[in-house]
């Protein structure tokens, strides 16, 4: 397939939606036409209401397995919406977390098994897998520390526990280890410039090589 597919992971409180903001910001200055800034669970109207279904407070009653399988479809519905036609018209596609997400939250997180949710969202992608993934890595106390002293409305995963944001993490370690060709990770303890500046090379660095 033509077209470049860079995703952005990192545990809650990493920085990502900062780094990207700033980074499609840094595009639209640009004025590049071919880069296309999307993010999951969300991106279109369907894969949207998927994500309000996930993320509702209220919902504290989702079985576990429908958690993975919204995620999936939610995926599902921006792959098809918009992530393959961007790329079949050769755009640069950034996206905020893909199938790496689920494997660390539902596959670590919620303990369905890693192996599990990678194979049940091969359903929902045909395959479909990031030329390079920019994992913004940040340790659990410190990822938590940040949404607690920032966000107004913390929602029902960032309310999980310190366990949980440790397993989530500890996944993403062993995905950056089991992909070194995909995966680069980035250290979030840096100043945000800095992580905003790296991030932004490793774009570049991509785009040339395409
Ligand atoms: N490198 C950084 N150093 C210190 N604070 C940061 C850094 N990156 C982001 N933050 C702050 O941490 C909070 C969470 O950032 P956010 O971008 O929402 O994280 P994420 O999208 O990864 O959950 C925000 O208030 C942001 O200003
Ligand atoms: C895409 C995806 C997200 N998530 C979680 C991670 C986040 O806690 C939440 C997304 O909320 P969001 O507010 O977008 O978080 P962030 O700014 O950290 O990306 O959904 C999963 O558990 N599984 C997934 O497959």
């Amino acid at each position: 397939m033509a077209g470049l597919f860079i995703t952005f992971e990192g545990p809650d409180g990493a920085g990502k939606t900062t780094v990207l903001s700033a980074i499609a910001e840094q595009f639209k200055t640009a004025k590049r036409t071919d880069i296309l800034v999307t993010r999951e669970p969300g991106g279109n109207q369907i894969s949207e209401a998927i994500r309000n279904l996930i993320l509702d407070p209220k919902n504290t009653q989702m079985d576990v397995r429908t958690e993975a399988l919204l995620y999936a479809a939610s995926r599902r519905q921006l792959i098809q919406e918009t992530i393959r036609p961007a790329l079949a018209a050769n755009k640069v596609v950034l996206c905020d977390r893909f199938v790496d997400s689920s494997v660390a939250y539902q596959g670590a997180g919620r303990q369905i098994g890693e192996d599990a949710v990678f194979q049940m969202n091969q359903f929902a992608t045909e395959g479909l897998t990031p030329d390079l993934t920019v994992y913004v890595d940040v340790p659990s106390e410190v990822g938590l520390a940040r949404i607690k002293a920032h966000r107004a409305n913390v929602d029902r995963l960032d309310a999980e526990t310190l366990s949980f944001h440790k397993r989530v993490r500890a996944a993403y370690l062993r995905l950056a280890k089991q992909f070194p060709d995909r995966i680069v990770t980035v250290d979030a303890t840096q100043p945000v410039a800095t992580v905003i500046e790296q991030t932004m090379t490793l774009i570049t660095n991509a785009m040339k090589q395409r």
